[in-house]
């Protein structure tokens, strides 16, 4: 599929000053006192510059707080008059949108469970048709770029010229020890992809709690993302919705001064040399590996032709169980993360078994 994208030639979601953009803001609009407090924190934090606030919140089950509706879009009003920052909350219906720009929300949010589905983007789309209003639009929350940019394309053939992309990370089965997993994979390849649309980062949804923030947000910035956005709350700990991620104001103020902002083509002139070794070394060291990944697989294989010509099954959970447990505490001596490690296993033993599956054992083999 070609992308033909029509972007204006400014956009909100680019800085000038080669530092990345800041959002900040409470997971949720809650009353009009938490709203104000925390903006008039954020208005002393130089960076942040556009405030969010979720006013409807799709929330995994029911019973949870849905968020305060259409009233707390008055609040981001009066936050904008008050503090002169620009504002931004989550749609998801055209009657979120409708209601949204009578209140004069400067920048609306697709959220990831939106960019799932088409009907409700189509939906978000029709709804703008003829108001150039610049749209973030989240991963979806399953890693596939394209529906990601068929949410773009859609609001971008409804006439929106100023787009941005959120990086949330992605709901998985086993995400730990993130909420979201990062799959930084994908936002380098929707840079690759789309290079012409700001790509902003959301460590909080990531993170899902304080501690892993700061590190989220540099991983991001070592990627060359544009921006940041960051849950930010007066009071995070009474937070009715994402207390473990948001952070005070100062927190935020904090947290964004022991950011380094890397410089996308600087050069190491002065340790080339040494840089040139190391790469050297990492090129025989990863040659090493995937040596090492040949003569298992192949060892893999001579155990799937005895199991079929005893007819055991391929999966022997046991023994699975045992090179796990075994690898992971020799990765721990090593001092490597458990994660990685375990990652890179599963991969391997799905590997194996796939690559058991497919050897043909001579004397069985189907005659055609
Ligand atoms: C290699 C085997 O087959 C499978 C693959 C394993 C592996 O790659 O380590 C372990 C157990 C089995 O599920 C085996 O049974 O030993």
């Amino acid at each position: 599929m070609t992308k033909t994208l029509n972007l204006s030639a400014q956009s909100v979601f680019r800085t000038t000053n080669g530092q990345p953009l800041i959002i900040a803001g409470p997971c949720s609009a809650e009353s009009e006192e938490q709203m104000l407090e925390t903006a008039r924190g954020l208005a002393a934090v130089p960076e942040v510059t556009i405030f969010r606030a979720g006013i409807w919140k799709p929330r995994t089950r029911p019973g949870a707080f849905e968020g305060i509706g259409k009233v707390g879009l008055k609040w981001l009003k009066t936050v904008k008059e008050e503090t002169g920052l620009k504002t931004a909350c989550e749609v998801a219906t055209a009657e979120h949108v409708n209601d949204a720009l009578k209140q004069g929300v400067d920048i609306l949010w697709v959220g990831a469970r939106t960019t799932v589905n088409p009907f409700s983007v189509q939906e978000i789309a029709d709804a703008l048709e003829g108001v150039d209003v610049p749209v973030l639009v989240k991963n979806p929350v399953n890693p596939d770029l394209q529906l990601w940019l068929g949410a773009l394309e859609r609001l971008n053939r409804a006439g929106i010229t100023d787009l941005g992309a959120i990086h949330r990370g992605f709901s998985s089965f086993d995400s730990k020890p993130y909420r979201n997993h990062p799959k930084w994979n994908m936002a380098y390849e929707f840079k690759k992809l789309l290079p012409e649309i700001p790509l902003i980062c959301d460590p909080s949804h990531i993170a899902g709690k304080r501690s892993l923030l700061q590190q989220i947000s540099q991983e991001a910035l070592n990627l060359q993302v544009d921006g940041l956005m960051i849950e930010t709350h007066c009071n995070p700990d009474v937070a009715l919705s994402d207390a473990a991620q948001q952070v005070t104001p100062e927190g935020l103020r904090q947290l964004l001064d022991s950011l380094v902002v890397t410089v996308a083509n600087a050069t190491a002139t002065a340790n080339e040399e040494e840089l040139a070794e190391l790469r050297n070394l990492i090129d025989y060291l990863d040659n090493e590996l995937i040596n090492v990944l040949a003569r298992r697989s192949s060892v893999s294989k001579q155990i799937g032709i005895i199991k079929k010509e005893n007819k055991m099954n391929l999966l022997q959970t046991g023994r699975w169980e045992q090179v796990m447990e075994q690898r992971l505490s020799k990765a721990q001596r090593e001092g490597l993360e458990e994660n990685f490690v375990k990652a890179i296993f599963q991969e391997i033993h799905q590997y194996s078994l796939h690559t058991q599956a497919a050897t043909v054992v001579p004397e069985i083999a189907p005659q055609v």
